[in-house]
């Protein structure tokens, strides 16, 4: 980061040079930088800095103006936006800038629909607790969700003062974690979080299953109680745990966290990310004799060969060919046009990006 960035008051929320050259016409049409902290329902809150002083605050604005139908383009968690802050009734969100990476799961349930999570992460932070048998297949799930959004996935073992062998966890969840590091830490103790803080400059989405302990390790991590972490089970209408902000937290020494509600299920959408999760499985395909190999019968099959002497467990392969089984069926569902027209999209923005470093207004 320059100095010049540095010296934003925004800096502390992940502002830079990049975000900056982004932002520069909008600047000049009068409109304020901001990053959204939280959406509902046509409203958002967002932290800016006050153009006079430069204090930074957290202002409520009207996200409509940026609303859209594609679910997938609405302000999330994360995003960098435009706002006009002189607005009447009140402060409204003009643009969105462009996003670098997203964290998008299936919503639950039986559509194919894809839900935000959060916007321009650096990190992908996955808590698992070791207060239980870890589940690798879950583990797995997550590690794919967070490499198809483009972040870099890290693992901690959370609540490592509840457990005596946590080595050995780590050991099983490295070997299903293929270029990934796994960390083992404790909020009580304080045990590993100066090594997690190191991995956490940049934007850091936790996510994990509900009580896996991402709160208290955002406190651990921000050196404060600025989440309230619950002791008791709270329990929305349908009867399951919630967490319902997902707010930005700025960490003393540079990096902001944003603690997503438990996730209970993530089903993946997009297929990426799996061959990153799997990629000593992608790897051993390569060398199959032959390239359209099913690596069910065929003679040559490097697949087969490691599953029959070992080298690839069979629980893994099971727990891959069950994602990708997943993953083909959610594409299937999605409406084609749709996606289709998102990366011609994509492709257009980063055109117009490359050309004339314009952001995105939004209809
Ligand atoms: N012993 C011990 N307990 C911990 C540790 N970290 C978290 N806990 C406890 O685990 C429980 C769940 O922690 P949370 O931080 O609320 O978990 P969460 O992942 O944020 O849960 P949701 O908000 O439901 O997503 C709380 O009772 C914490 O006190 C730890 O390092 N050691
Ligand atoms: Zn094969």
């Amino acid at each position: 980061m320059s100095s010049l960035s540095a010296a934003h008051p925004l800096s502390g929320f992940g502002w830079n040079d990049d975000r900056a050259a982004d932002f520069a016409p909008l600047a000049e049409a009068g409109l304020t930088p901001a990053r959204i902290a939280r959406v509902d329902r046509g409203r958002c809150d967002v932290v800016v800095a006050d153009p006079g002083t430069g204090e930074v605050r957290t202002v409520r604005a009207d996200s409509r103006p940026v609303g859209d139908p594609d679910v997938l383009k609405n302000p999330c968690t994360g995003d960098w936006a435009a706002v006009d802050l002189s607005a009447s009734p009140m402060p409204v969100v003009s643009a969105l800038l462009p996003r670098g990476t997203a964290i998008v799961r299936k919503t639950s349930g039986k559509r194919s629909e894809g839900q935000l999570l959060a916007a321009n992460i650096d990190t992908v932070l996955i808590a698992v607790s070791l207060a239980a048998d870890p589940d690798l297949g879950r583990i797995e799930r997550f590690l794919a969700l967070a490499w198809e959004s483009g972040a870099e996935p890290l693992v901690a073992l959370t609540k490592a003062d509840l457990v005596d062998d946590a080595e050995f966890v780590r050991a099983d969840v490295e070997g299903i974690a293929p270029g990934v590091t796994v960390l083992v830490v404790s909020a009580e103790t304080g045990e590993g979080i100066d090594v997690l803080r190191a991995c956490t400059t940049g934007t850091t989405a936790l996510i994990g299953q509900s009580g896996a302990g991402k709160s208290t390790l955002t406190n651990a991590l921000a050196g404060s109680e600025v989440m309230v972490v619950q002791q008791v089970r709270s329990v929305d209408e349908k009867g399951r745990h919630t967490t319902t902000t997902r707010e930005l937290i700025p960490l003393p020494g540079g990096g902001v966290v944003i603690d997503t509600p438990g996730l209970r299920g993530v089903g993946l959408y997009g297929g990426e990310g799996l061959a990153h999760a799997f990629s000593e499985i992608e790897e051993l395909a390569a060398d199959c004799r032959f390239d359209d190999c099913s690596h069910t019968s065929e003679p040559g099959c490097a697949v087969l060969a490691a599953r029959e002497d070992g080298t690839l467990p069979e629980r893994r392969w099971e727990s891959y060919v069950k994602l990708q089984k997943e993953s083909a069926w959610i594409a299937s569902r999605s409406d084609a046009r749709l996606r289709a027209e998102r990366a011609k999209e994509w492709k257009n923005i980063t055109k117009s990006m490359r050309g004339a470093n314009s952001p995105v207004r939004h209809r």
